[in-house]
């Protein structure tokens, strides 16, 4: 019996060495990683001009949905950028526009004219989000394809998240091979995404490898897979983000991701891979994003508790993207 009980004591003990030398190690490659992000945020400079920093669109709201194109636009602009526009569907954007006055909003989705009236601006555009809050209207997801179609032929970086994920199940070739493409998809988008490209469940124990399998079958389009850790990959490496949040899961940080997202995937670019490493660009931007959601959860998670909302989180984006990449 006492045998038993010392190597049960001994096998615990492995464990234990062998968790915390795995967590060592990982928080050692989060640290590494974090040191690109910290690469590719451009100086703040007197010389710079309105829009060099960044100009972003939204494409998305809905009727139904107003907070998710806002957190998404209104979190490029917190995060750094000089300029955030919203294309979305007519009947959301009084609303949008009286959330905010910084944001520049184009009520156009659901005008026949969709496309046109987007593609005139993709000139001035830097990066686009597309699908927070866009709905699943046949109609409305039309002109995204066609939105999406017109950005490409640009080689203008998409950012793709909720209903836009749902599009690009639809449709996969629609990114396929479009390598400044990245997907944000949380649980149910990634197994919906998953299951269109291949035919069959994903596999709940190796999310790493779901992951850099469906970037490969995409033609290593960047995939974010958000959870309690997030996975990302390039479909030729995979990164974890674990950096702490908290246990509240409120609407709309995934938005706050996103729009974040739109702007390191410009400061990424413009960067290049000289400062990453030899990792992607876009690998390395969505890293950014994710590290600083879950950061601006954990902070506002202290000040408020249970009632934390994401309004809260983007209160704190200024000192959580302090705290991780300018000290
Ligand atoms: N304030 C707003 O306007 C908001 C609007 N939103 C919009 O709402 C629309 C639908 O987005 P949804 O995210 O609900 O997408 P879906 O309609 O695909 O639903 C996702 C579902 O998965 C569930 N889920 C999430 N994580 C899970 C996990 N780990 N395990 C099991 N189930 C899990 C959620 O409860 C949700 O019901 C999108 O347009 C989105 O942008 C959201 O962004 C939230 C905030
Ligand atoms: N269990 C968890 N523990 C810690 N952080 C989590 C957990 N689940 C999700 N997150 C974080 O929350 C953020 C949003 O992920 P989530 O899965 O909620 O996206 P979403 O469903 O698209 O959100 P939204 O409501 O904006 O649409 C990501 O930064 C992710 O890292
Ligand atoms: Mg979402």
């Amino acid at each position: 019996m006492s045998s038993r009980c010392g190597a049960f004591r001994t096998c615990r003990r492995v464990l234990e060495r062998a968790f915390s030398l795995y967590k060592a190690h990982s928080i050692k490659d989060m640290e590494n990683t974090l040191q690109l992000v910290r690469n590719i945020i451009p100086p703040l400079s007197s010389t710079k001009h309105k829009g060099q920093d960044g100009r972003i669109g939204v494409v998305g709201g809905c009727q139904e949905y107003t907070g998710a194109p806002y957190f998404a636009a209104i979190s490029a602009l917190k995060v750094g950028a000089d300029l955030s526009h919203v294309f979305c569907a007519s009947a959301a954007a009084p609303v949008i526009k009286a959330y905010s006055p910084e944001l520049i909003v184009h009520p156009v989705l659901d005008s026949p004219g969709a496309v046109h009236e987007v593609e005139k601006w993709l000139p001035r555009l830097h990066a686009l989000v597309v699908g927070p809050g866009l709905g699943r209207d046949d109609a409305l997801l039309d002109s995204v394809k066609g939105i999406l179609e017109a950005s490409k032929a640009r080689d203008i970086p998409v950012v793709i998240d909720a209903d836009g994920l749902w599009l690009v199940a639809q449709q996969p070739a629609l990114i396929q091979g479009y390598r400044k493409a990245v997907l944000t998809p949380n649980h149910m988008e990634f197994s919906r995404l998953y299951d269109a490209v291949f035919r069959g469940p994903v596999d709940s124990d190796d999310r790493h490898g779901s992951v850099l399998r469906l970037s490969q079958a995409l033609g290593n389009v960047t995939v974010v897979q958000k959870g309690e850790h997030d996975i990302l990959s390039d479909g030729q490496q995979v990164l974890v983000c674990s950096q702490e949040g908290s246990s509240r899961r409120c609407g709309g940080q995934g938005d706050l991701l996103s729009g974040s997202l739109g702007v390191l995937v410009h400061w990424a670019l413009l960067t290049g891979p000289e400062k990453t490493n030899g990792s992607s660009p876009l690998l390395v931007a969505a890293f950014g994003a994710c590290s600083l959601t879950r950061q601006c959860n954990h902070q506002a998670f202290q000040k408020h508790g249970r009632s934390t909302t994401t309004s809260d989180m983007i209160a704190e984006v200024g000192t959580a993207f302090s705290k991780l990449f300018e000290t």
